[in-house]
């Protein structure tokens, strides 16, 4: 079966980490491993059995062919000149570069390319991930709609309205996972700092941020209240509470966060637009 009914040739240019994640998905939901080709330089195997690698674009690309740009906005710059003169009419384009707008990608690739702008998180392995969506008016909006299709394995897929916002649900969703991880070492660091063995702390933070998400998820209730329902009158919760919430700190602390990660998507986006 293909995958939701496309039987488009897929090209993944720049295959690590991020696309890396969307092919396993795509090949455990019924994408077959034979229309896949991955061109990536720094690779010395095929990232899945009967996928095509090659360490340079070919001389030519399938008409329909879905091509996924996987590499690093950085490296835009050498992929663009090489790419452009062999893109025609009836591809998409799917590009996951933070901070490169899809202004930005048509002035690299040619004014015509149809151009979907995704942000995708790595949980898409998993077909949990959050996938925003960006295409501008300029993009045929049938092949927008293919491209939908074929994110939906991934998980929540979210059109987008403003391509302003990108650099904000970036760092809400594409860079999301980590500050979570981030969250759930500190949860195990806490608890190991004041006594707890540390393989038992991190097995218990991380079984108990997995069942807090999942209630979360499915609550019907805001986290707010989830949270104050844990808060037994006079009892524990509450005290710790308190020590995250005093002055808004905690808060703040998150806010400043996402300040800087989206201040980077913004340069980023000028350091792309300077060439
Ligand atoms: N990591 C994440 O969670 C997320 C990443 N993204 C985006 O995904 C993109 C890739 O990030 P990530 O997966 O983390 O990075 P990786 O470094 O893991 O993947 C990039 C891949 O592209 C390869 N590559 C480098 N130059 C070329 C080239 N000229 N042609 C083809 N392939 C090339 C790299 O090889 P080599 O290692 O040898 O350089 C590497 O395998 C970025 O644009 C990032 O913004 C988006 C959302 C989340
Ligand atoms: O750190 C980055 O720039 C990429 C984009 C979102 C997650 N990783």
């Amino acid at each position: 079966m293909p995958l939701n009914g496309l039987d488009r040739p897929v090209l993944m240019i720049g295959c690590g980490t991020m696309a890396g994640a969307i092919l396993a998905r795509w090949l455990e939901t019924g994408l077959d491993p034979a229309r896949v080709t991955v061109v990536d330089p720094g690779r010395s195997a095929p990232p899945a059995q009967g996928v095509s690698l090659l360490s340079a674009l070919p001389a030519a690309l399938p008409p329909r062919a879905v091509i996924m740009l996987g590499i690093k906005p950085q490296s835009l710059p050498d992929v663009a000149p090489l790419l452009s003169p062999l893109l025609a009419n009836g591809q998409i384009i799917i590009s996951i570069l933070a901070g490169v707008t899809v202004a930005g990608l048509r002035a690299a690739l040619g004014e015509k390319t149809d151009i979907v702008r995704i942000m995708p998180n790595t949980p898409v392995a998993l077909g949990k991930g959050v996938c925003a969506l960006y295409a501008d008016a300029h993009t045929d909006a049938g092949l927008v709609d293919e491209a939908q299709r074929l994110l939906a394995p991934l998980g929540l897929v979210e059109r987008i309205g403003a391509e302003a916002q990108f650099n904000l649900i970036t760092a809400l969703t594409g860079c999301g996972p980590a500050f979570v991880f981030r969250f759930i070492d500190a949860l195990a660091h806490a608890a190991t700092t004041l006594g707890l063995d540390a393989d038992q702390a991190a097995r218990l933070a991380m079984a108990t941020v997995e069942g807090a998400s999942a209630l979360a998820v499915q609550a019907g209730e805001p986290p707010a209240i989830l949270a104050d329902k844990v808060a037994s009158k006079g009892g524990m919760t509450r005290e710790g509470l308190d020590v995250l919430d005093e002055g808004g700190r905690f808060f703040a602390l998150l806010t400043e966060m996402m300040r800087a990660a989206r201040d980077r998507g913004e340069e980023l986006e000028r350091l792309a637009s300077a060439g």
